[in-house]
């Protein structure tokens, strides 16, 4: 994928279940208008209140092994028994449009990512210690013990790949995790709007 100079900034946002990407993710873009979610493909089943293209679009195995056939998906991992995908498209052309875009996505994808796009900015949302991390994976109410002892082996082998990362946020109070990055977004902005030369030419004029 080619990054136009004046396209969107594509935000990846990885850390273990239950560290609050999904918190993180709303309340950020409640904050910020040009932030544009990824709703993935998953093979894992609805939990109560999941909206059908607002959460994800949910697919069978086969309807999902056919858009990792026809290359529909930016990446896909298979994550505790079920695949999920970020939709290639739709991410594409939210970017070409200028507007920046934010996966929420494991780790295995977001590598993935930063090997087919290195301009992404890869965010990882660690928890203040794992202790805590289990809390809110049980205080959610949506897991099984299977699921929750499950999830927690995969948390700690992604933990370790976190040094991967541009970025580490510890996600202690919501708010303040938002503000640090809605700071790391704007910075970002920043850095490309030099790297684009957009100065260039009124510096001349000088
Ligand atoms: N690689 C990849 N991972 C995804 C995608 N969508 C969601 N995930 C990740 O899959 C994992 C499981 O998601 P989910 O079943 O919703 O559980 P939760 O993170 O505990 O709420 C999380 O780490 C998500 O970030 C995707 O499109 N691609
Ligand atoms: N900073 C925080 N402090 C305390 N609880 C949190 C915080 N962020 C999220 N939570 C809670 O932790 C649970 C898991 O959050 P969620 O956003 O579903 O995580 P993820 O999307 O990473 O699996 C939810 O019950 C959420 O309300």
């Amino acid at each position: 994928m080619k990054m136009e100079n004046d396209s969107g900034l594509l935000l990846v946002l990885s850390g273990p279940s239950g560290v609050g990407k999904g918190t993180i993710c709303k309340a950020l873009r409640e904050r910020m208008t040009n932030l544009v979610y990824s709703v993935s493909a998953t093979t894992r089943a609805p939990r109560a209140g999941e909206i059908e293209g607002v959460n994800y679009f949910f697919k069978s195995r086969a309807e999902f092994e056919r858009m990792i056939a026809e290359n529909e998906l930016l990446e896909w991992a298979e994550y505790v028994g079920n695949y999920y995908g970020t939709p290639r498209r739709f991410v594409e052309e939210t970017l070409a449009s200028g507007r920046d875009v934010i996966l929420e996505i494991e780790v295995q994808g977001a590598l993935q990512v930063k090997e087919k796009f290195p301009e992404g900015i890869f965010l990882f949302l660690a928890p203040p210690d794992l202790a805590e991390l289990q809390n809110r994976i049980v205080g959610r109410g949506t897991e099984s013990e299977e699921s929750i002892r499950n999830r927690m082996e995969v948390a700690k082998a992604e933990i370790e790949l976190m040094d991967k990362y541009d970025y580490v946020v510890v996600n202690d109070v919501v708010d303040c995790a938002c503000e640090k990055i809605e700071a790391i977004i704007m910075a970002e902005h920043l850095r490309k709007e030099r790297q684009i030369h957009k100065f260039r030419k009124w510096l001349k004029e000088v």
